[in-house]
């Protein structure tokens, strides 16, 4: 479990970025941090693993504050997945892959081994460790990040916008992969989007985030999209517009639920007795 205790973040030039946040984020789930951009969202992704250190205020992991661990330490304990992959480009892919287990020691043949499991848990094949991010797709070299974040067996994974700079049918893919992947491994998530379509998807726990990342509201998405807590949430997740706003609407052949613009997006099944 991760705590943000009265957490605030004030940048030398008098930005504040955090101001007095509070949560907590539940073990073995994904928590997705969603909000415009400026919000604060890489700030208290940032803070976890003491990239930014708070100007007031604690954070917690498991009960202990982590001002109390070393930092380099800390971060090596914990993955970290951004957007561009964060790839070292004259290293070959396993190389990247193994960058934080060899810092901690482990020998090279160990490491490598290592390697290659997780880029096959991240469904990349081993054909591909040899070869230079340069050499990969842009959707390989995200695999490639996740592997490396995953190599340490790491219980915390940090995800910034990871799949911002792919295009929307990679995108798809690796949104379905990162839910596969959690089934299986069951870490615990922060995930940090402004795109509410990716975090209704991915996310257990969903934090909507206005500037200075003030929550505007926490809760499963069916909680956030069934009571949204004010005008901006409403506004933000879109529900009087597009996609979200379904109306029945009655056929020949039963009922069908139709969205503002009259397209037909699904059908409504009855439960029946
Ligand atoms: N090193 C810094 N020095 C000064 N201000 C900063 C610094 N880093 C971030 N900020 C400011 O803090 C605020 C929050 O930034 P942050 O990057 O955390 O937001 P974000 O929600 O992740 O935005 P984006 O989606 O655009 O990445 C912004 O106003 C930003 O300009």
């Amino acid at each position: 479990m991760i705590e943000f205790r009265s957490v605030t973040k004030t940048y030398p030039d008098g930005t504040v970025a955090v101001a007095d946040f509070d949560l907590v984020v539940p073990p073995h789930r994904t928590t997705v941090l969603v909000g415009s951009s400026g919000s604060g969202k890489t700030t208290l992704l940032r803070m976890i693993n003491r990239m930014v250190e708070p100007t007031s205020g604690t954070i917690e992991i498991d009960g202990t504050p982590i001002t109390g661990r070393d930092p380099v330490k800390l971060r090596r304990s914990i993955g970290y997945v951004l957007q561009n992959g964060g790839l070292l480009p004259h290293h070959r892919v396993v190389d990247n892959v193994t960058t934080v287990l060899r810092l901690e020691g482990t020998p090279k043949a160990r490491a490598r081994e290592r390697a290659y499991e997780v880029l096959d848990v991240v469904g990349l094949d081993a054909g591909l460790a040899e070869r230079y991010p340069s050499q990969l797709s842009g959707g390989q070299q995200q695999r490639v990040g996740v592997a490396r974040a995953l190599a340490a067996d790491p219980n915390i994974l940090l995800m910034d916008e990871p799949f911002g700079a792919v295009d929307p049918i990679v995108r798809a893919e690796l949104q379905a992969e990162t839910i596969r992947l959690q089934q299986e491994l069951s870490k615990t998530v922060v995930f940090v989007t402004h795109d509410i379509d990716e975090a209704f998807l991915l996310g257990d726990q969903v934090v909507i985030l206005e500037s200075g990342a003030q929550v505007a509201q926490i809760g499963s998405p069916s909680e956030i999209v069934e009571a949204p807590a004010s005008e901006f949430v409403a506004s933000f997740i879109g529900v009087e517009r597009g996609a979200r706003a379904l109306r029945p609407k009655r056929t020949d052949r039963g009922t069908v639920l139709v969205d503002t613009a009259g397209r037909t997006q699904g059908v409504l099944v009855e439960d029946t007795p």
